[in-house]
């Protein structure tokens, strides 16, 4: 069958075509009118051995006027060469000819990412157009039929998807490298240049770089090197985020792996390019091997970082698969199957930007809390201080406790500062669990504090005296000190209500209770 033109107002999107794989027999013209074509839809994608081939299709104006339309090929930015011919009952009426890689030939037809053939067409006349292409990754097209007013729309819409996610993926790779100049942590930095790189790959591979400023041939395919060099930032940040040179010595070896398999076919590309990107595809599936293996082995071990790591993948992966099924022919063309890779990278590197801000809010935990004892740090006291301060009740009073642990140096020198770090740990994992509602505070060394509220002084003084048994009756073997167990000396301060002290006035008050306490001969509360 033919495309009919009835009328002047030509938009036909949808229509039949047929196609010829021009290998291992390479057809002539005069061959490809005689030979037999296979009917396909005018959106194709074929196996990435078949890069050679012919499309033909007849197009007949039934109207009793002249016609002027413009056939389009959408995808022509990506092939090597191309040909067109029109004939009329096998005479070849008109020859184009392009060479994208040595530009030459009809260069003027390329407008953007399409290449645009004028047709003319009598009333009741019918030609036949075959055209020859040669794509040097992969063959994907799509033809279209628009007269003027449609191919101008065409063209000034085109790319308008790709070029909103590419704006996405700058502005996120811009966030990320003010992130590192500001914070210096490199994750920010291999992150941005994962983002950079497949940037770097999609302006290419979705006609951006055609459209927008007239790149085709070989300094356009050279971006595929992309795809390359974002996997190896990709395995360069998931080592950095996740501490494996520290930590995991063995997921550490896995990833190193995947750098130097990555940069090895990067070089090989610099010998022969395209057989380099070919075997690629085999590098990626081990990466994403590895990152698999080391996502879930570290889940093991209860990393917590690691599920969004593993849940970009998933995602990536789910998207990829359907990108690889249409490169490779096995599915059609259609916006979903030609943009799921680009989805699947922008879909994963807003689950890494939300696994980076998420471990922003660990940072933040690690700077608040002291990392022997759990307790918070001194940095938080004063900040800690004013917010329970302001949110007490008229009917209670906020308890302010310094309290040491006795003898400490002593305990040290007898049984060797490890022992003494247990001590300390024990001591504080069990006052947060016995006295849950008051904050403990490590102001340093063997120092600590406790903020809590009580109804009255009263109260007050019994809960720190209840503390100050917690730690006597952990019986901690301590023969050489004068309770034969570990124990503490507190100085207490009670604020009422409405009655907020300067704050540097109740630490130095309460410290000299404190130090009162230990005269008074220590494993006391002195108030
Ligand atoms: N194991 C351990 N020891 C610490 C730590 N920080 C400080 N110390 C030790 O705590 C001891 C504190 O000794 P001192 O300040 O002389 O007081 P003390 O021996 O506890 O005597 P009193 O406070 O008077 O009961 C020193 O020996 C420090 O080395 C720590 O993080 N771990």
């Amino acid at each position: 069958g033919s495309v009919v033109l009835t009328d002047d107002v030509v938009n036909i999107r949808n229509f039949e075509i047929g196609y010829l794989i021009n290998s291992p027999h390479t057809y002539t013209i005069d061959e490809a009118i005689q030979a037999e074509f296979t009917p396909a839809p005018n959106r194709l994608s074929l196996p990435s051995n078949q890069l050679d081939i012919w499309v033909r299709f007849s197009v007949r104006n039934a109207s009793d006027s002249v016609i002027a339309c413009n056939i389009h090929n959408s995808i022509s930015y990506f092939n090597r060469v191309m040909d067109f011919y029109e004939t009329r009952n096998g005479v070849i009426l008109d020859q184009k000819h392009i060479d994208l890689f040595a530009w030459t030939g009809d260069t003027k037809l390329l407008h953007g990412t399409d290449s645009v053939l004028p047709i003319h067409l009598n009333p009741g006349e019918e030609k036949t157009y075959y055209f020859h292409f040669v794509s040097p990754a992969y063959q994907y097209f799509e033809y279209l039929i628009l007269d003027d007013q449609h191919t101008l729309a065409e063209l000034s819409t085109k790319n308008i998807f790709p070029v909103l996610l590419v704006g996405m993926l700058i502005a996120l790779a811009c966030f990320n490298f003010l992130l590192f100049f500001s914070a210096r942590y490199k994750e920010y930095l291999y992150y941005s240049l994962y983002l950079v790189s497949s940037i770097i790959w999609f302006v290419f591979e979705y006609g951006i770089l055609s459209h927008y400023f007239g790149i085709y041939g070989m300094r356009g395919h050279l971006t595929s090197y992309g795809l390359l060099s974002a996997t190896i930032f990709l395995s360069l940040f998931v080592k950095k985020v996740l501490q494996t040179a520290k930590f995991y010595p063995l997921q550490n070896l896995a990833l190193n792996s995947t750098i130097v398999l990555l940069v090895l076919n990067l070089l090989w590309g610099v010998v022969n390019f395209f057989n380099a990107l070919d075997i690629s595809v085999y590098f990626f599936i081990y990466a994403i091997a590895v990152y698999f293996w080391v996502s879930i082995s570290l889940m093991r071990q209860g990393n917590t970082l690691v599920k969004y790591l593993l849940a970009a993948q998933l995602f990536f992966i789910f998207f990829a698969l359907f990108g690889i099924l249409f490169y490779e022919g096995y599915l059609p063309y259609n916006w979903w199957t030609r943009y799921s890779i680009a989805i699947g990278v922008t879909v994963e590197a807003f689950i890494l930007a939300y696994l980076l801000s998420h471990r922003i809010k660990l940072l933040k935990v690690d700077l608040e809390t002291d990392s022997l004892t759990g307790a918070f740090n001194r940095r938080t006291l004063f900040d800690q201080f004013m917010q329970e301060s302001k949110r007490i009740s008229a009917l209670e009073s906020l308890v302010f406790v310094i309290f040491d642990i006795d003898q400490f140096k002593l305990y040290n020198d007898t049984y060797g500062h490890p022992k003494g770090d247990d001590i300390l740990k024990i001591i504080i994992h069990h006052l947060q669990s016995q006295f849950p509602e008051s904050s403990v505070f490590r102001l340093g060394g063997e120092e600590f504090a406790l903020l809590f509220t009580a109804e009255n002084a009263a109260a007050a003084q019994r809960k720190v005296s209840d503390i100050r048994l917690a730690i006597e009756h952990l019986s901690l073997a301590f023969p050489e000190s004068r309770h034969g167990v570990v124990t503490a000396s507190f100085g207490a301060s009670v604020i009422e209500s409405g009655r907020i002290q300067n704050f540097n006035e109740l630490y130095q008050q309460t410290d000299a209770r404190l130090y009162q306490a230990k005269h008074n001969g220590r494993n006391c509360v002195v108030m």
